[in-house]
């Protein structure tokens, strides 16, 4: 990796807390070297894929991540808990051998889910939500689930009794809604009557990309209604789909919006509400899947999300707010435990590879290329 040194400016001391950023050491320049210690942050939404993509990418989240909600649109989709039990064990095999990192298995949500599968799921201990992918939403999704109300109710039912979250890919798959407009129309026809109907649900709307979203969930009920959000919709908006030629390494579901949606969720995560939490949806898929006529949907952020989550507390004078959103929101909703170890972050910037190689291809990870000022160390 090519590291290209940009020092810091000493007007970029930050005002913080002095515990968080220890100012005393010198970089070999002789600047001071910016430090921010957080308990150790967990990712509440990461696709983690399977056989040698898997192999590949586990290493980088297990780097930076404690623990990770593993997202099942697998192919097969992991609609079971034995499913999900065989998918973990396949998940702590590839971890590198010095590895802490668990991963916190999700089922995935069919037209015929039974309520006994969620007894189950909550009686195995390694099952901490159910994820509902409309059907034909987005990757993986054609198993997902046709009509919510119409054949889910009585599983959902059920996960009110086991206190298991529903996890959401908001958005609905009419082919008449304009994209850009899918989760406020989702919010509106799925959500609300939802909530509405099991007010003791525990609903996560999964990476979130409107102030529509942001407004909804900061009206909900705390502890039953949170949100994620990622990277890319903190840092980027749909110009960058375009900017000078078709961005396919930009294109993710669901798709990124305008720029007022952008600043609205910036608000909201660095303005320090509980109900937004880390979750960086990294979706890796070989680069000629996705740079080819019918490009799949999908960011690969593990290895530079935290850096980028970094980046947007700090443009907002946040930086705060940044632990509380990494390491305590998340696992406070979802019931857990915090995590106890730490990771640093320096101020040390170092350019993104262009791209990861491995045996099957590469993959493409977001802000190739471009240089990043908070890197996670490790000592
Ligand atoms: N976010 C994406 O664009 N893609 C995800 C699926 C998802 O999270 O919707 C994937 O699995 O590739
Ligand atoms: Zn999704
Ligand atoms: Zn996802």
């Amino acid at each position: 990796m090519i590291n290209t040194l940009v020092l810091p400016r000493p007007s970029e001391a930050l005002k913080l807390s002095s515990k968080k950023i220890d100012l005393s050491r010198k970089s070999k320049y002789g600047r001071p070297r910016m430090e921010l210690t957080l308990t150790q942050p967990d990712d509440w939404h990461l696709h983690l894929r399977d056989g040698d993509m898997l192999q590949a990418v586990a290493p980088h989240s297990a780097k930076h991540f404690g623990r990770a909600i593993v997202m099942p649109n697998l192919k097969p989709p992991v609609t079971t808990t034995a499913a999900a039990v065989a998918y973990r064990e396949s998940i702590l095999k590839a971890l590198p051998a010095d590895s802490n990192f668990t991963p916190l298995m999700t089922l995935y949500l069919t037209d015929k889910t039974s309520p006994n599968e969620i007894k189950l799921a909550r009686k195995s201990g390694v099952v901490f939500a159910v994820k509902l992918y409309p059907a034909g939403a987005t990757t993986n999704s054609q198993d997902g689930v046709t009509d919510l109300f119409g054949k889910c109710l009585p599983v959902l039912e059920e996960m009110v009794e086991e206190n298991m979250p529903l996890l959401v890919h908001g958005e609905v798959t009419d082919p008449n809604v304009d994209v850009f407009d899918r989760e406020k129309v989702f919010i509106d026809t799925v959500l609300q009557p939802l909530i509405q109907r099991l007010p003791r649900l525990k609903i996560v709307m999964e990476h979130i990309t409107t102030m529509d979203a942001v407004r909804f969930v900061e009206s909900g009920k705390e502890g039953f209604l949170a949100a994620t959000v990622t990277p890319q919709h903190l840092i980027l908006n749909r110009n960058a789909l375009f900017q000078g030629g078709l961005q396919p390494h930009n294109y993710c579901l669901p798709v990124l919006k305008r720029e007022t949606h952008r600043q609205a969720i910036v608000s909201a995560v660095t303005g320090g509400s509980k109900r937004f939490f880390l979750g960086t949806d990294s979706a890796p898929h070989e680069r000629l899947r996705k740079e080819c006529p019918c490009g799949c949907a999908g960011i690969y952020s593990a290895p530079v999300a935290l850096s980028l989550y970094a980046k947007v507390f700090e443009e907002a004078g946040a930086l705060d707010k940044l632990e509380a959103f990494t390491s305590f929101n998340g696992p406070d909703f979802y019931g857990l435990p915090r995590n106890t170890s730490k990771i640093k972050l320096m101020k040390n910037p170092c350019k993104v590879p262009d791209s990861f190689s491995f045996s099957f291809g590469n993959i493409i990870p977001m802000f190739a290329g471009e240089t990043l000022q908070w890197q996670p160390c490790f000592s």
